[in-house]
């Protein structure tokens, strides 16, 4: 597999509220996406744009905050209160190649591959296998596509 894009940085937070505020008056963050609800994944999102080049998009910021009781990052939040940096997402042109390279490393791939917040098929590795680092993959949307 090919290391791509970084597409986002999640950061999981008690407050979305807060911590739009704190992207938007402490970081002038200028380009800051509408916060919805994704029950399939637990929890609530917004994503914060940084500029890419020439005008792109660039790495966004995942807010994430928990939803439900079955959330994923009630734990977590349990153990980092104020919040913090919880995952890292890179894109992958096939998904299901990727999921299979991770397997066959023998790394552990958590749940099933489901559709993420762009549209798009992820999955996760678990922080214990991938350095510390929770990991997201998910495929490079369409050309044209939302992001
Ligand atoms: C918006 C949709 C989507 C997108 O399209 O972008 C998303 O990003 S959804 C984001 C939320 N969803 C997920 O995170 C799904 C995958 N995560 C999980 O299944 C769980 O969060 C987890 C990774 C299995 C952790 O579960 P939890 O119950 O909180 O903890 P454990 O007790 O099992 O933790 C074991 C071990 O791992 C450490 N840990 C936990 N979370 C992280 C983390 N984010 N980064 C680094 N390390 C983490 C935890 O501290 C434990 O360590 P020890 O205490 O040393 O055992
Ligand atoms: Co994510």
């Amino acid at each position: 597999m090919k290391l791509g894009r970084l597409n986002h940085i999640g950061v999981a937070t008690p407050s979305l509220e807060a911590s739009i505020a704190y992207y938007r008056d402490v970081m002038g963050a200028t380009k800051i996406h509408e916060p919805f609800d994704m029950p399939s994944n637990g929890v609530k999102v917004c994503f914060v744009d940084t500029p890419g080049e020439n005008g792109t998009a660039g790495t966004q910021i995942e807010l994430i905050e928990p939803l439900g009781a079955d959330s994923p990052i009630h734990g977590f939040i349990a153990k980092n209160p104020a919040g913090g940096q919880h995952h890292m997402c890179y894109e992958v042109p096939d998904i299901h190649e990727a999921r299979t390279w991770f397997e066959g490393l023998g790394k552990k791939v958590l749940g099933d591959t489901r559709i993420g917040a762009h549209g798009t098929l992820i999955f996760f590795v678990h922080p214990k296998d991938m350095n510390g680092v929770l990991t997201e993959i998910m495929e490079t949307p369409k050309e044209g596509a939302a992001h």
